[in-house]
């Protein structure tokens, strides 16, 4: 059984600070003055508490490509991160498209004990978009998939894609599609846009992503289908999503922290570690993501934590892979680009208070609905889980790299002054994190 915790004057969601006992797996108590015996104290004044952040786009790179992430580093930085969950993609190696190597990555998340890790099963074997991969096999498996997703390929064929959404229909699964029609973006090295015309590069146009999010819409629909977009990164996605939602499809939509934040200029210097797909975008589009992750026609921030080794990211921009990390980065980013609140710390006003409700809907309570985890995304209160973290709101630090914990270095932050600091994360009543460090 595990020792119980004392938080003595939290705000939760930035309320009116009390105090928290977490005692056998749950909130226990909730309210001013408690106390408890043998419970270790934490000192939470200043702080906010939110229900611990679920990532539903996670590369843990485990198996196959260990040198850049493992489940357990991978784990280690989610939690820094602040978040319980994490949703595994499936392009690993061998690629998660059996019940086998869904059932490793969720058994090594357990042995890891850091957040809880959700595997992600490939839509189509070995992520080729040719046949459909062993999905019943896979939700019936001892890591329960849910969500499927071809993620790093789409799935471009449409009678495959129509078979895949019709076929998880029998488990309420849901098709992650990342969204880019592959003869639109061959070659392609960045936005196509001004930047890309004066770089003198090959550009991956906005239209790539949006006709296939209208394809896809409109075949969910017809199925009556879930289907889950991937990293939007263009104003047009947006709009199609808008148009799909008013329209009752069953469709939700995540944006990534670096398409909240970056645009394509950054290209401009060459450096690799600005390479992503879907590229960074303009300023435009950075401003309408944020407006539909304010409104709701885009449900969710997942980091798309994507680790690259050394050799695959610090190379000439054309051979770089694409992708950078996000887990340890994706709070503070948020918390940037949603405005500062009452960055005091008094805490408490009405407007901060809506704005942390805003931060947990869109990375705890929306994404745990989505992957049906329910343990997770639950606002601290009596008899819920314990599965949440700590952030210090007047915190402010700047990005090192080799301050990360994740086996990689490819952030596109470094060197760069973000607000917030995760304090203290708690899995199911137990710290994964204290005073800023990782427990184990
Ligand atoms: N998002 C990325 O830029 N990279 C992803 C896969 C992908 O979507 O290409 C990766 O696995 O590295």
């Amino acid at each position: 059984m595990s020792s119980p915790y004392l938080i003595k004057g939290v705000g939760v969601l930035g309320a009116e600070p009390t105090d928290l006992l977490i005692r056998d797996g749950v909130v226990a108590e909730v309210g001013r003055g408690l106390s408890a015996r043998g419970a270790g104290v934490l000192d939470a004044a200043g702080l906010v508490a939110l229900p611990g952040l679920v990532d539903l786009h996670t590369h843990l790179r485990e198996p196959g490509r260990e040198d850049a992430e493992t489940v357990e580093s991978g784990s280690r930085a989610a939690a820094l991160g602040g978040y319980t969950a994490v949703c595994a993609m499936a392009n690993t190696s061998p690629v998660a498209d059996t019940a086998g190597v869904v059932e490793q990555v969720w058994r090594l998340g357990r042995e890891a004990g850091l957040v809880d890790v959700q595997p992600i099963g490939a839509v189509t074997v070995g992520l080729a978009g040719e046949r459909l991969a062993e999905l019943g096999a896979m939700a019936d498996s001892a890591a329960r998939v849910r969500i499927f997703s071809d993620d790093g390929f789409c799935v471009a064929d449409p009678r495959l894609m129509r078979r895949a959404l019709e076929y998880v229909k029998a488990f309420d699964g849901i098709i992650a599609q990342h969204a880019e029609e592959p003869r639109l973006t061959e070659g392609a090295q960045l936005h196509e846009g001004e930047v890309s015309t004066r770089l003198g590069m090959t550009g991956w146009p906005a239209v790539a992503e949006e006709a296939i999010i209208a394809r896809d819409v409109l075949l969910a629909e017809h199925v009556g289908s879930r289907l889950h977009v991937c990293h939007v990164s263009t104003a047009g996605s947006v709009e199609v999503l808008r148009h799909a939602k008013a329209r009752g499809v069953r469709v939700t939509a995540e944006v990534t922290p670096h398409h909240l934040l970056l645009t394509d200029e950054l290209a401009a210097g060459y450096d690799p570690v600005f390479k992503v797909n879907p590229p960074l975008r303009t300023r435009a589009d950075v401003l309408a993501l944020r407006a539909a992750l304010t409104d709701g026609v885009i449900d969710v921030v997942a980091t798309d934590h994507a680790p690259h080794a050394v050799e695959d990211k610090e190379c000439e921009w054309a051979y770089a892979r694409p992708g950078m990390l996000g887990l340890e980065t994706a709070l503070s980013v948020v918390i940037d680009v949603l405005g500062d609140g009452d960055a005091s710390g008094a805490g408490a006003g009405r407007a901060d208070v809506a704005r942390w409700d805003l931060i947990a809907e869109r990375m705890s309570r929306t994404p745990a609905r989505i992957a049906g985890l329910t343990g997770h995304g639950r606002t601290p209160a009596p008899g819920v889980p314990a599965n949440l973290t700590l952030v210090d709101p007047t915190a402010r630090r700047v990005v090192d790299p080799g301050d990360l914990a994740s086996r990689s270095r490819n952030t596109p932050y470094a060197g760069r002054e973000l607000p917030g600091r995760v304090v203290a994360t708690f899995l199911h009543g137990e710290p994964t994190v204290l005073d800023g460090k990782a427990v184990k």
